[in-house]
């Protein structure tokens, strides 16, 4: 994907807009910082030509010299802060721009890409931008202005120098231009792979239980050298390319350094010029180097950019394939839900639900039984659109799920699954979802009201009491605990149950028993089941076998029906549900 050059200006313009004021500073001071510049070298050649003059005037020019250029310093000094401090606040307001059109992608792109390339492109390629913002203004800007200033001044000088030196920069400019094009690839291919290690290292680090367990430390460890090496070699390319492109830029400056003062040796030894304006226009020759070098750098770094770029574009650009819909207020309280012929595949040729229909009233709950792998979880993951039917309705409340807006949707669902989330945070901040407006006592009234007042006087410090990452240090039947605390803080009007496939002990079962009751009081409810004890308390109960529905009623009905699926479940046992 090739970037224009209108997609940089719109990348600045977007993101230092709202610093324009001290973006305006910072170019006056670049202004000043420019003009000490070129005037420093106009004293210098007054001071070698007035050598023979009195001693008064050369001290005076010296304390002025000396003036000016610590002038220049602070100037200097100033403008290096200033850009900086815009820099970073670009970077973070993309960071966060980019961070949140993550979060908002559907499901199939984050299946399609892992964590760790996420982090790499959020925070690894926004990070190298960085640069691009503090040094764009500060380097580029600043010191192109300063060349265009040389080259007026050596104009004014000699006509024949300017000319000379106009020649050179040209001819420079438009190599840098050519060599970038060549040396670009590489830039890219090095980020590519650094971020390919790190994504495959963040998932492996995340799977380290059960690599541990498996002895899979040695295939681990083979493809990460594989990985690496190839990381090596593309960051080796693009290290030497940068080189080889700096180096040029050296060799064609001192081929000018020379050419210059061969010309000005000549124009002297004619007495065509004086001896400090030869200085003078040695050390703009100088300044014209270090400007054009400093702009090379840029330009290695605008190659890393570049790179960092285009693939943050190509994220910004992948387009959400949920929509939100115009918006569907519904009262508080539960909702019904109505399958209306849902047919739905992951992919095009595959096909996980056919022809699913049924209604749930409001209030009533569901018990969703069927083999491993028959759809129950796609099932409620159509419910609050993680993914859209292929064909048919799902309705919440009467209206079709694809005219909330997703944000108003989810917040009238809650979730708890077997894998619950939980952060390296308190307690609190695990059930609040790190939302201050929930006070303590609101927390407290939902662990009390799902009968969890002993499980939270365990805790060592309440509900300041730090988990471990990835909530680590809580068995699978707490973090149950924890994610019906956080569901009910949230008042939805559906509440959607994974049980745990394992057993639980006793204990912990019954406390969780109890929280699902209370939890799922005036609220619809869908319970996947694994077990049949969990459905003993639900209104209707809705098999699946591979992708359709081989049986719905009502639990009462079912169970005394001998010719029901469900009735013969109840016979067998839990085995049968679960094969
Ligand atoms: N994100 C996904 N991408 C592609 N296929 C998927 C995805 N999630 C599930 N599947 C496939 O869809 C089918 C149904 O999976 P689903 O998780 O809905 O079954 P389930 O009945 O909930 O199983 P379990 O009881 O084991 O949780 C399976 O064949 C599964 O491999």
């Amino acid at each position: 994907m090739e970037l224009s050059f209108s997609h940089y200006m719109s990348l600045l313009h977007r993101y230092l807009r709202p610093q324009w004021l001290k973006v305006c500073l910072l170019l006056l001071l670049l202004a000043g910082s420019i003009g000490l510049e070129l005037y420093n070298p106009q004293l210098l050649k007054h001071f070698i030509d007035s050598i023979r003059g009195s001693l008064d005037s050369l001290l005076w020019l010296s304390l002025l010299f000396i003036g000016l250029i610590c002038l220049h310093q602070i100037l200097t000094t100033l403008a290096s802060y200033l850009s900086e401090n815009i820099g970073w606040q670009a970077t973070n307001e993309l960071r966060l721009d980019l961070a949140l059109h993550c979060l908002n992608l559907d499901m199939s792109f984050h299946k399609g890409h892992t964590p760790g390339e996420l982090l790499e492109r959020v925070d690894g390629d926004v990070a190298q931008l960085s640069d691009f913002f503090s040094q764009f203004i500060f380097s580029m800007l600043g010191r192109g202005l300063l060349l265009v200033g040389i080259l007026a001044v050596t104009f004014w000088t000699d006509g024949r120098l300017g000319l000379l030196l106009l020649a050179s920069t040209a001819l420079l400019l438009v190599s840098i231009r050519s060599l970038r094009g060549i040396t670009a690839p590489s830039f890219r291919a090095a980020r590519q792979a650094s971020a390919e290690l790190a994504s495959f290292f963040e998932e492996r680090l995340i799977s380290i239980e059960d690599i541990s367990s498996n002895g899979a430390q040695p295939y681990v460890l083979a493809r990460l050298n594989h990985l690496s090496r190839r990381s090596l070699r593309c960051n080796r390319l693009s290290g030497v390319s940068g080189r080889f492109f700096s180096t040029t830029v050296a060799m064609s400056i001192t081929l000018t350094t020379a050419a210059v003062l061969t010309l000005g040796a000549y124009l002297l030894r004619h007495g065509q010029m004086s001896l400090g304006t030869i200085y003078a226009t040695y050390t703009y020759t100088s300044l014209l180097s270090s400007s054009l070098n400093s702009i090379t750098l840029q330009l290695n770094k605008m190659q890393v950019a570049t790179a960092s770029l285009q693939r943050i574009t190509e994220l910004y650009n992948t387009p959400n394939a949920l929509l939100d819909g115009p918006g569907a207020e519904r009262p508080e309280g539960a909702l019904a839900v109505t399958f209306k012929q849902v047919g739905f595949g992951y992919s095009p040729e595959q096909s996980v639900l056919q022809d699913i229909s049924f209604e749930l009233a409001q209030g009533r709950t569901l018990g969703l039984l069927g083999r491993t792998g028959s759809g129950k979880t796609t099932l409620t993951r159509l419910l609050y659109r993680t993914y859209d039917t292929r064909e048919g309705a799902v309705l919440l409340g009467n209206i079709d799920v694809r005219q909330y807006k997703l944000s108003e949707l989810r917040s009238r669902i809650g979730i708890v699954t077997q894998d619950v989330q939980l952060f390296q945070a308190s307690i609190r901040d695990n059930l609040t979802f790190f939302d201050a407006n929930i006070s303590d006592e609101r927390i407290l009234e939902a662990l009390v009201h799902l009968g969890l007042t002993s499980w939270y006087e365990s805790l060592p410090d309440g509900l300041d009491t730090t988990l471990a990452p990835a909530g680590k240090s809580l068995s699978s039947g707490e973090s149950q605990l924890l994610a019906f605390a956080r569901v009910f803080l949230q008042n939805p009007a559906l509440v959607i149950l994974d049980e745990a496939s394992s057993r639980l002990d006793p204990m912990t079962e019954k406390l969780i028993e109890g929280a699902v009751q209370r939890l799922l009081e005036g609220r619809t409810g869908i319970i996947i089941a694994h077990h049949l004890e969990t459905v003993r308390h639900v209104d209707n109960i809705l098999i699946l076998d591979e992708g359709r529905i081989q049986e719905y009623g009502p639990r009462q009905q079912l169970a005394i029906d001998p010719t029901s699926r469900f009735a013969h479940l109840l016979q067998t046992g839990l085995t049968e549900v679960l094969a």
